[in-house]
Parts: structure tokens; C-alpha cells; sequence
């Protein structure tokens, strides 16, 4: 987006007076070097961001830095906060309503791109915003995923394809073939004559998707319709499910978003909350937000859960959806078994690749294969839940013993 087009990120949900965010997407930025995501892709915004924010008459009590080993951009909190207490407030004057939280980020890209293009001031108003959102080339989402090579990495035919189709779909809307919204697709912009439309390339359009699908929250307007909304600063929270230390509301009389401490926060400690527990589900966070987790106790891909698909709903622990009859649980490990098998990498093999061909992979790659393995691990630790489970539950099949017996007799 750079400083011409830009957009946010997250979704979230709210409603009446403080209300809650239900999603929400942020993006890492500073991440590290060879393997992750390299850290110029995120630097640490400049002061501009903290100046416009304040010059606006937003609360900020935290910052937004590395926060991790690898570099993972995120924010910490500049003092300590008492659960309950105000952490961040941002005026709705330093927010944007882009679209129908409903709309893809394609769609959302070019309502963005019309309030950049029809109202210069307003959008250069916001520079110091633009600045503080990810590069081109440094955001990977489903809206993206357009590259064969890294959607064969994920070594699986389904996620593979829901990542096909929605970069097709990122595709169409750019070149007019295809929208929600028939009248608006991204050709609209040039037909209004809009100045600057025609130097909007593919590359900015499909990031500004990305932008406005992973950078954005839900809440409602006014009218009390939910809309996609970009809000400076929150954006650059990171998420994390159990643990979460803060939450995001709307205030319906202002409309201005405060994050609130859920738990005391130390002075230094990462602040995160809770985008969606969809993305506790490795597949689902990887193909939208492209991230994962390491999480103890492990989390199956949603894939991997019995009926399991990536519309989203499999939020509770996996002990919910795995099976407590003893014949159940054995055709599930024969079926992981199988699976482990079926991958055309195991994962010792993909362990090995990333400490040997890390540093020359580019991060798109690398973070596709450490999914896999991570996605591997976690069903090599069910397998050994499941035999655990297995030695004491229950059978459906009544007792063999007897029936010999009755023969004898007769
Ligand atoms: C809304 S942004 C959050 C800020 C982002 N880290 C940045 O610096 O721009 C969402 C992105 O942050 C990253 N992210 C968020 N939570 C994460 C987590 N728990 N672990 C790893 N990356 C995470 C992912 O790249 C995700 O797409």
C-alpha cells in the first residue's frame, strides 16, 4: 500500500455501548530474518503514528515493538494495567469504516481505494496510518495465495484449493470478471474517472485485499449495520486464544474503540487478545491470517478433527470432538496413521529441510513448511492420546467370554 493507497486489518464484532470485538486480524511485522517473515517487512512504525494518534485525543498505554525471539511484531504495555483498566482508545476520527463485514477483501479493497481516490485529503490525512501497516510483498493471506508452488507446500488438496479460489477471486475483481457487488468491482474506479485509478497496479490491489481481509475488524455503524472498520493501533495487536489479556469494544454514543485489560498486565508484557478462537485451528489461521500456533495442549488442524472443514465453529479443545468408545478410537488412530503415511514428507523430513534449506527458502515457503510439520507433530501427539485413552474406555462390543462355554454345555 505504501503511503498512496493504504489499509488496516482485523475483525471484530461489536455492538451497544462497549461492545465486544469478536474477530479481529492483525499482522506481524519485524519478524526476523532469513526464515520468518524478514524483519524489514514490519518495521516498527515511527513516531508519526503516536503523534497523529495523539493529536486525534487517543489514550495509548502501550507500544508496538518486537516481542518475540524471532522478531514477531506486536505491542507491549507501557505501564501496568489493573484488569478492567483502559489500555488503548482511538476517536472514530481515527477510524475507517471500509465495507459489509460480509464483503471478501477484494470488494473491500476498491470502497478503500474509492475513499482514497475520491477524497486525497482526508487520505493523505492518514499517511502516518499507511506507514504503519505492512509492505507489499511482506502480508500473506487466502486473498494472495496465488502461487502453485507454495499452495503444493501445504500437502494438501483442499486447503490448497480454498486458497486457489480465493486468490482467483482477488483476480477477478481487479480485472472485472467477477464481484458481490456487480457495480463496484475495481474497473468501476477507472469508469468514474477517478485520478490516480489507472496507476493502481495488481500487485498494490491484491495487497490492499489482503489489507482490508486480515487488518480489519467487525463492529457495527451507526445504523447498526456490521461493517469491516480499520483501527490504527489495535491492528498491531497480536493474537492469542487462552491467555488473551485484553479485549476491544465500540462505544455506541462516541463511536470511539477502547481495548481493555481482561487480566493485569506488567509493564513490558506483550498485550494480545482474542481475534477469533477459529484461528486456535492451525489450517484456519495459516490460510486466513497466515500464521500458526504452538499450543500445549496441541490443537489438531481443523482438518484433521472427525468432520472437520474450514468454515470455522471448531472452537472448543479436541478432547470435544475426538471419540471415547474403544473401536471409535482405534479406527482413529489407524486413520492418522494412514495419514501420516499419505503426506508426501514426514516430519522429521520437513524438520530437517528447515535446518538445512531454512535460510535459502524464501518466508512464504519456510512458514508453509513449518506449518506442515507442526500440523504432523500434533497428530504423532493425538495418536499417543488417543492409545492412552484407549487402554481404559469403554466398548461397545459385549464380552467375549461365555459363549464357548454355553457350547460346552450343550
Ligand atoms: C493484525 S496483525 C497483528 C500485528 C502484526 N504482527 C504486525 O506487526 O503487523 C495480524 C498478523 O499478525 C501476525 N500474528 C498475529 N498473531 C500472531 C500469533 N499469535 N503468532 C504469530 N503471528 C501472529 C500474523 O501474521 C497475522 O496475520
Amino acid at each position: 500500500m505504501g503511503s498512496k493507497y493504504a489499509f488496516a486489518r482485523a475483525t471484530a464484532v461489536g455492538t451497544v455501548t462497549i461492545t465486544f470485538v469478536l474477530m479481529l486480524c492483525l499482522t506481524s511485522s519485524f519478524v526476523l530474518g532469513k526464515n520468518a517473515v524478514p524483519n524489514h517487512e514490519h518495521p516498527t512504525p515511527s513516531p508519526d503514528l503516536y503523534t497523529w494518534l495523539d493529536t486525534l485525543g487517543a489514550t495509548v498505554h502501550l507500544v508496538v515493538g518486537p516481542v518475540n525471539e524471532a522478531g514477531l511484531r506486536g505491542t507491549v504495555a507501557t505501564k501496568d494495567i489493573a484488569s478492567g483498566e483502559l489500555i488503548l482508545q482511538i476517536p472514530n476520527s481515527a477510524t475507517i469504516d471500509v465495507g459489509d463485514y460480509s464483503l471478501p477483501g477484494a470488494e473491500l479493497a476498491v470502497h478503500l481505494f474509492r475513499r482514497q481516490l475520491t477524497d486525497p485529503k482526508w487520505n493523505a490525512s492518514f499517511e502516518p496510518y499507511w506507514k504503519s501497516l505492512p509492505e507489499s510483498g511482506s502480508l500473506h493471506s487466502k486473498e494472495v495465495f496465488e502461487n502453485p508452488k507454495h499452495r503444493e507446500l501445504l500437502q494438501n488438496e483442499y486447503l490448497a484449493a480454498y486458497a486457489e479460489v480465493n486468490a482467483n477471486w482477488t483476480r477477478d475483481v481487479f480485472a472485472g470478471n467477477a464481484s458481490l457487488e456487480p457495480g463496484k468491482m475495481f474497473p468501476s474506479l477507472l469508469a468514474e474517472k477517478l485520478s490516480g485509478a489507472d496507476k493502481v497496479t495488481f500487485e498494490e490491489f491484491k495487497h490492499a485485499a489482503s489489507l482490508t481481509a486480515t487488518y480489519s475488524f467487525v463492529f457495527p455503524n451507526k445504523e447498526g449495520q456490521y461493517m469491516r472498520v480499520m483501527l490504527p493501533l489495535f491492528d498491531l495487536i497480536n493474537h492469542k486464544g487462552e491467555g488473551a489479556n485484553s479485549y476491544v469494544g465500540k462505544d455506541s454514543t462516541t463511536g470511539s474503540y477502547h481495548l481493555i485489560a481482561s487480566k493485569d498486565i506488567k509493564e513490558g508484557e506483550e498485550v494480545t487478545h482474542c481475534y477469533n478462537w477459529d484461528n486456535e485451528r492451525n489450517d484456519y489461521a495459516l490460510i486466513n491470517y497466515f500464521f500458526f500456533q504452538t499450543l500445549d495442549p496441541p490443537r489438531l488442524c481443523a482438518l484433521d478433527l472427525p468432520d472437520g472443514n474450514l468454515d470455522g465453529g471448531f472452537t472448543e479443545p479436541d478432547d470435544r470432538y475426538l471419540p471415547h468408545e474403544k473401536g471409535a478410537i482405534q479406527e482413529l488412530i489407524s486413520q492418522f496413521e494412514a495419514r501420516l503415511t499419505t503426506f508426501p514428507t514426514t516430519e522429521e523430513e520437513d524438520e530437517k529441510m528447515l535446518a538445512k534449506e531454512g535460510s535459502k527458502l524464501d518466508w512464504i515457503s519456510h512458514r508453509i513448511i513449518d506449518f506442515r510439520r507442526e500440523r504432523k507433530r500434533v497428530i504423532r501427539l493425538t495418536i499417543e492420546r488417543l492409545r492412552e485413552r484407549e487402554k481404559t474406555a469403554y466398548s461397545l462390543l459385549p464380552p467375549s467370554t461365555g459363549a464357548d462355554a454355553s457350547k460346552e454345555e450343550l
